[in-house]
């Protein structure tokens, strides 16, 4: 009879193979032992590939950010230097973050028109097409604005640049966008909204000058306000999205660098700025990609059927926004981190004043680009969407002489000229 042992130890595994010779149970014991100190070499083994695996992606990754890094040298230094150069008296060296986005593309290009110093930076992320980033970095280079490659996490860079160049102006445009996309990547929002943000406020208050900043928030800050129009005045303590509350919270934190350092800060609450070179994931830009393609557009409709509305603002009336808040800012009071008096702290609306509903800003689409839309009108989904915007621009026009100059229908033909002219469309027969 073979022994319960027996029976129990296979010789090959899933397969019972009884021996009833005198060293079965040996032999069985003998071979489980084997496989077993086998299986645990294996796993050993694979341990030690996966951890050589993670510290040679890590070592990767820090090489990627300090040893290859495209920033740093004399050569280097000295391009940024030039591009900060001021060639205008009393002008401005304005260190804009986020320089080849939409708007940091056009203020950028203002402030150098006009001669002040510019020097950008921006990480060329895939939140949308690089590519666009990329012609909008080569418009900057064709008029003397260098644009590092760079995060504003990178708090060595900035502490170079600053070491470089005694910027006066910060221009912080760099954030991450978009307030649907906030629920497929919300860490993102956090890494650029809140954390970069921080980084660069860290890098203005040690600053020796500090500069003075201006930032972009946004109109989303207002949220579930349902007081029309929205007032600087009005609760932005409801926000509809993560982005809204990375924005708001940004206006909380900027607000404690002003307090403690004495950092002069102006928020900007910018109101759906669309126009030339704009960004491709807002709808007036893919509604006419869409369109022109021959594609459906989803137009979202507000509770009991009511077209969903935005104070759409242009962006040249928003560059002389952001140009008038970068002349009023007062100075900076603190030094390489102490305060030395009170510094002013402000927060203003760019907005048009007049919101017009989304079904109303495809037919002038479709107007521009002659053809018909196909429209596909679907109930809001809770995404983040609050149903209308409107702007009082009272102390923004008080104070920057902020006054808004383009309607809806005539900055969507400069984009739309714009846009058949990027994409390569023959002009001449396609707009007004
Ligand atoms: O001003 C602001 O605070 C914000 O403006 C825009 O956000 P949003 O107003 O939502 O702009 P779009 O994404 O272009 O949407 C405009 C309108 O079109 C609607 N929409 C959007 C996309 C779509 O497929 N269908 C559609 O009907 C939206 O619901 C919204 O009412 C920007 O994307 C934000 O980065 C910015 O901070």
């Amino acid at each position: 009879m073979p022994s319960l042992q027996e029976e129990l130890l296979p010789s090959t595994p899933g397969k019972f193979k009884i021996d009833h010779r005198g060293h079965a149970v040996n032999r069985q014991f003998h071979r489980c032992f084997a496989s077993t100190s086998t299986l645990f070499l294996w796993a050993l083994f694979l341990v030690a590939l996966t951890a050589s695996y993670l510290s040679f992606q890590s070592f990767i990754d820090s090489g990627n950010r300090y040893f290859t890094a495209s920033w740093g040298g004399i050569q280097w230094e000295k391009r940024v230097r030039d591009s900060a150069q001021v060639h205008r008296p009393d002008g401005f060296s304005v260190l804009v973050t986020g320089a080849a986005g939409f708007v940091g593309t056009h203020v950028s290009l203002a402030l150098k028109k006009r001669g002040d110093g510019v020097v950008g930076i921006d990480n060329f992320n895939t939140y949308y097409d690089p590519s666009l980033k990329k012609a909008r970095k080569s418009l900057l280079q064709g008029r003397g604005v260098f644009i590092v490659e760079g995060d504003v996490n990178d708090a060595r860079l900035l502490a170079k640049l600053f070491d470089v160049v005694a910027f006066t102006h910060v221009m912080h445009l760099a954030a991450q966008a978009g307030v649907r996309y906030a629920m497929e990547n919300p860490q993102s929002y956090v890494h650029s909204n809140v954390a970069g943000l921080v980084t660069l406020l860290e890098a203005c208050k040690s600053a020796n000058p500090q500069p003075a900043v201006v930032w972009a928030s946004s109109s989303s800050v207002y949220g579930l306000n349902e007081k029309s129009p929205f007032s600087e005045a009005d609760r932005t303590d409801r926000p509809a999205s993560l982005y809204a509350a990375t924005k708001k919270a940004g206006e909380a934190i900027t607000h404690t660098y002003n307090h403690i350092y004495g950092l002069s800060v102006t928020g900007l609450r910018f109101f759906t700025v669309y126009g030339p070179w704009g960004r491709p994931d807002m709808a007036y830009f893919s509604f006419t990609r869409n369109i022109l393609q021959g594609k459906p557009i989803t137009i979202y409709r507000g509770k009991n059927q009511v077209d969903l509305a935005r104070d759409f603002t242009y962006i040249d009336d928003i560059v002389k926004g952001c140009v008038g808040s970068l002349d009023t800012a007062g100075k900076s009071t603190g030094s390489g981190g102490k305060k030395a008096g009170p510094a002013p702290y402000r927060v203003f609306n760019l907005g048009n004043t007049s919101p017009v509903t989304v079904p109303t800003l495809v037919s002038i689409l479709e107007r521009h680009l002659k053809v018909k839309a196909k429209r596909n009108v679907v109930d809001m989904p809770g995404n983040g969407d609050v149903p209308f915007t409107h702007a009082n621009i009272s102390s923004a026009r008080r104070e920057l002489g902020y006054k808004p100059t383009t309607d809806l229908q005539t900055g969507l033909k400069k984009f739309v000229k714009w846009y058949l002219s990027y994409h390569g469309y023959n002009r001449g027969n396609n707009v007004n």
